[in-house]
């Protein structure tokens, strides 16, 4: 007889079903060279967020959440259980300097979508200050591009009061001529989160709001479809940018800036597994999850979801 045959590495002693495959099992760490359909990375930056934020934790909370799920989707009889997830690792951030940190997020996608123009990149944050460098990086390979955002909040404050923070991505995007205002669609934008100034602002700039009362009243989808049309005829790749906080606190507890009358989490999965069917819609970041914060991970369990949403819509649309 073979001498401990059940003793295993630590963390390794678990459970395993034979005909399970569990969706963290999808991840492959970059070898440096090849790379399968699809990308995840990590930015973990959250010093730069206007409330106390270990939104630095999320990108291993989340890979980590990916291990309680499996591949299969029973309602689209689809599984992802041959698709690859390459792991390109998190990005390196700048212990004190927010801006050094915002640079090496830009010129790291940056170089890895001009190597892989081709895979779909998942980018965790972080808070939402990482959508500016990312998607200023995205769009050195793409030039015109549009972003749909989900979020309570328009992230559309002064950077005289704060700097660059997570409340000025979407500012710094469009005064830095990186996307146009009219390419830019916000989804769940709620009462009491915003202050007129910055609806306004919006509005003069051309951003497309859809707010809590629009997505109660219609069906996500048809929202979805409204917004692609919208972009398809003008740019030529679609960033979705998913900020947790969009939930409602009920479903989101693990954010910093949590509140009621947000969107129930199967909305925003079926909005993101739809908007996965779309070719044009190639990178989609995660972000204002603090794990420290989160209870029960109900917050990074989501967006595990979230990524297992997408793949569902580009595997259904064969597009990976
Ligand atoms: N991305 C989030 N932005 C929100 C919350 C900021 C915070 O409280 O950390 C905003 O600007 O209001
Ligand atoms: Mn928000
Ligand atoms: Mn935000």
């Amino acid at each position: 007889m073979q001498p401990f045959r059940f003793l295993k590495e630590s963390g390794k002693a678990v459970f395993q079903d034979r005909y399970v495959k569990k969706a963290s099992e999808m991840l492959h760490t970059w070898d440096g060279n090849q790379a399968g359909r699809i990308g995840i990375i990590g930015a973990p930056l959250s010093k730069s967020s206007i409330s106390h934020s270990g939104a630095a934790f999320a990108p291993g909370a989340i890979r980590k959440m990916l291990s309680s799920y499996s591949t299969y989707s029973i309602e689209e009889d689809i599984d992802l259980s041959d698709s690859v997830i390459t792991d390109y690792g998190d990005i390196v951030m700048h212990p004190t300097d927010i801006v050094e940190s915002q640079k090496r997020i830009a010129e790291t996608i940056e170089q890895l979508v001009a190597v892989h123009p081709d895979v779909l990149f998942i980018i965790l944050g972080g808070d939402h200050s990482i959508s500016f460098p990312a998607v200023s990086g995205f769009q050195k390979h793409w030039r015109k591009v549009g972003v749909i955002q989900f979020d309570a909040h328009h992230d559309l404050r002064n950077l005289d009061d704060g700097g660059p923070t997570n409340g000025t991505p979407f500012r710094s995007l469009i005064e830095s001529g990186t996307i146009k205002g009219s390419h830019l669609i916000q989804i769940g934008i709620r009462d009491f989160a915003n202050s007129k100034t910055y609806t306004e602002y919006g509005k003069r700039h051309g951003v497309s709001i859809y707010t809590m009362k629009d997505v109660r009243n219609r069906d996500i989808k048809e929202i979805i479809e409204e917004s692609v049309q919208q972009l398809e005829r003008e740019v030529d790749a679609i960033y979705i940018s998913v900020d947790m906080d969009v939930l409602d606190q009920a479903y989101a507890p693990g954010c910093p800036a949590i509140g009621p009358g947000g969107m129930d989490s199967a909305s925003l999965l079926d909005a993101v597994a739809l908007l996965g069917e779309y070719e044009i819609v190639k990178a989609m970041d995660i972000v204002e999850i603090d794990p420290t914060i989160d209870f029960r991970d109900v917050t990074s369990r989501t967006a595990a979801w979230v990524i297992m949403q997408f793949l569902k819509g580009k595997k259904k649309a064969g597009w990976v």
